[in-house]
C-alpha cells in the first residue's frame, strides 16, 4: 500500500527501502504468490482513479469522525493532509476495486471497512446493483495490544520503541520489550482483557504464536508468575519468528527477484481490474 504509506511523511529513498522490506517480510511469512497477488497499489492506477469517484459520493464530515484521522492528524502535528484525510477512501477503492465479497482486517481497520460497505450501498443505489457489500473477517486474534500501554493497540507507527515487537527484531530486542511489558500487581497469569489488560495481552500473543487456544495457553502458565510467563511468551515469539527472520534476510539480498515478483502480481492485478472499472467508468458516464 504504497500510496497509503504516502499520508505519513517519508524521504524517498526510505519509501522505496520499505516497499522491498514489506514484501520480504510478507513473502517470508509465507504468503505465496502463486496463490495470490501480491503487487503496490502504485502500479495498478485504477486503485486512485476509483478513489477519486469514490471520493465524490462521500461526505467530507463522515470522514472527520474517523478516530483514524484524528489521531493521526494529532500526531503529525499539523492541520492535517487532504491524503490523510481521504485516506479511508483509497482503502474502499482497494476493496472495492475488485468486486471483494470479504476482507481480513483486525478490528481497528472495522470502521474503516463499514464506510466501504457504506460506500458501496451508496454507489450501488445512485448507478444500479454493482459492488457486493464487502464483509470483515476477524481472526482471534484481532486486537494486540501495546506492551507499553495495553490500553491501546500496539501499532508499528508507534513512537515508544518498546511498544511493539517487529517481526524482524532480534531475540535480544523481544526479550528486553516482553521483560519490560506493562503488567499490574498480581503474579498470576490470568486471562480478562478488562480488568487485567497487561497480562491478557501476554495470553493472546502466546496463542497466537504457538496456535494454541488460550485455555491451553493458561495450562501451560499454571504456577508461574507474571516476570516468568513474560520470557515464555518471549522465547515462543523468538521460536516463531526465526525462521521468518531468516527467510526475511535471504529474500532482501535478491533485490531483483522483489521486484518481480511485485511486478507480476500488479499485472495480473490490473487484468483483473481493467474490466470492472471500465464497467464504472461506462455506470458513472464517462464513456
Ligand atoms: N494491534 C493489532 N492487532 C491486530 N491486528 C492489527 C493490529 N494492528 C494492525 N492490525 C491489522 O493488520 C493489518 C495491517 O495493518 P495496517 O495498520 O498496516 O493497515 C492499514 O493501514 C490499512 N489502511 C491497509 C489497507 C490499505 N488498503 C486496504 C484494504 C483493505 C484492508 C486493509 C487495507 C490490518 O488488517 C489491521 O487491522
Amino acid at each position: 500500500m504504497d500510496m497509503h504509506s504516502l499520508t505519513m511523511p517519508k524521504e524517498p529513498a526510505v519509501l522505496r527501502q520499505n516497499i522491498l522490506d514489506t514484501t520480504a517480510a510478507i513473502l517470508a511469512c509465507g504468503i505465496d504468490p502463486k496463490k495470490c497477488f501480491l503487487f503496490r497499489q502504485s502500479l495498478v492506477p485504477e486503485h486512485a482513479e476509483l478513489a477519486w469517484i469514490l471520493g465524490c459520493l462521500t461526505n467530507v464530515p463522515r470522514l472527520l469522525r474517523l478516530p483514524q484521522w484524528k489521531m493521526k492528524r494529532a500526531s503529525q502535528n499539523s492541520e492535517g493532509t487532504v491524503g490523510l484525510l481521504t485516506y479511508p477512501v483509497l482503502q474502499a477503492a482497494d476493496i472495492l476495486l475488485y468486486k471483494s465479497t470479504h476482507v481480513p482486517v483486525g478490528e481497528d481497520q472495522v470502521l474503516h471497512l463499514e464506510l466501504a460497505q457504506d460506500i458501496a450501498q451508496h454507489f450501488n443505489k445512485k448507478y444500479g446493483e454493482f459492488f457486493p457489500v464487502p464483509k470483515a473477517i476477524l481472526s482471534t486474534t484481532k486486537k494486540i495490544k501495546s506492551l507499553r500501554d495495553p490500553a491501546v493497540k500496539m501499532s508499528k507507527s508507534d513512537p515508544k520503541k518498546l511498544a511493539t515487537v517487529n517481526i524482524a527484531d532480534s531475540p535480544d530486542e523481544i526479550v528486553l520489550k516482553f521483560r519490560k511489558a506493562v503488567t499490574d500487581f498480581t503474579s498470576e497469569v490470568t486471562y480478562d482483557p478488562a480488568a487485567r489488560p497487561g497480562v491478557s495481552n501476554l495470553v493472546s500473543i502466546h496463542a497466537a504464536v504457538t496456535g494454541l487456544s488460550i485455555k491451553e495457553v493458561l495450562h501451560q502458565a499454571a504456577g508461574l508468575d507474571t516476570a516468568h510467563y513474560k520470557m515464555v511468551v518471549a522465547e515462543s515469539v523468538i521460536q516463531k519468528f526465526a525462521p521468518i527472520r531468516n527467510e526475511i534476510k535471504k529474500l532482501q539480498e535478491d533485490k531483483s527477484h522483489l521486484i518481480k515478483v511485485l511486478e507480476d502480481g500488479a499485472e495480473k492485478a490490473k487484468e483483473l481490474a481493467a474490466p470492472i472499472y471500465q464497467e464504472i467508468r461506462r455506470l458513472v458516464g464517462f464513456q
